[in-house]
């Protein structure tokens, strides 16, 4: 069985709702095992969340964009895996990422940037969005990657729920794409 964790941050759910959209198309894959961790409003995790990570095949960062980066909460949780860092414990791991801002722009770039740092940090492979940018005429929020985004899912929620339904369908889609290249 392949493991995928998805480790996030969010604050008020649209994020979760990014993660939940991902692990829905993780599961499409058969012999892929996806497990959700949210991390705690201090920041932290469990030892149990911790041993998940470690035990994962591939990991997807998630986190709220939070003032143009990653909100605190995830930042802690990446500092904290600095002891993994040292030990190469998460070397060659699959890795991935996404973000949801209010904004469709909001910066999102700069946290995806971030995320895909992290995952070289630790050695890991990033997996990209692999999804062309919706530019035909007349295309609405409900076609998928409508933001253009190519380091992974770069949602759009200016309000708790109001996740445009091309971000859950771009996210859906990442999730099968990383689980097949896990499960290769
Ligand atoms: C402290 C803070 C900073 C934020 N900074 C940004 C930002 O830089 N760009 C943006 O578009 N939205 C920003 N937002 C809005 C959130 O990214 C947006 O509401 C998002 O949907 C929240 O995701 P969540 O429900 O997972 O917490 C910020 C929100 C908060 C609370």
């Amino acid at each position: 069985m392949t493991r995928l964790a998805i480790v996030y941050y969010s604050q008020t759910g649209n994020t979760a709702l990014i993660a939940a959209a991902v692990a829905e198309g993780a599961e499409t894959v058969a012999g892929v095992d996806v497990l959700r961790i949210p991390i705690a409003a201090d920041g932290t995790l469990s030892a149990d969340d911790w041993a998940a990570l470690d035990a994962a095949d591939a990991i997807i960062f998630g986190t709220a964009t939070h003032m143009g980066g990653p909100a605190w909460q995830f930042k802690r949780m990446a500092d904290d895996s600095g002891l993994r860092w040292l030990d190469r414990a998460w070397l060659d791991k699959i890795a991935g990422g996404f973000t949801c801002a209010g904004s469709p722009n909001g910066d999102k770039g700069t946290v995806m940037l971030y995320l895909a740092t992290l995952a070289a940090q630790h050695g890991m492979m990033w997996v990209s969005l692999g999804q062309l940018p919706a530019q035909l005429e007349n295309s609405t929020p409900a076609e998928q990657n409508w933001v253009g985004g190519s380091f992974g899912p770069t949602a759009t929620a200016p309000a708790k729920g109001a996740v445009a339904q091309g971000d859950l369908l771009s996210a859906r889609t990442y999730g099968a794409r990383l689980a097949t290249v896990a499960k290769a």
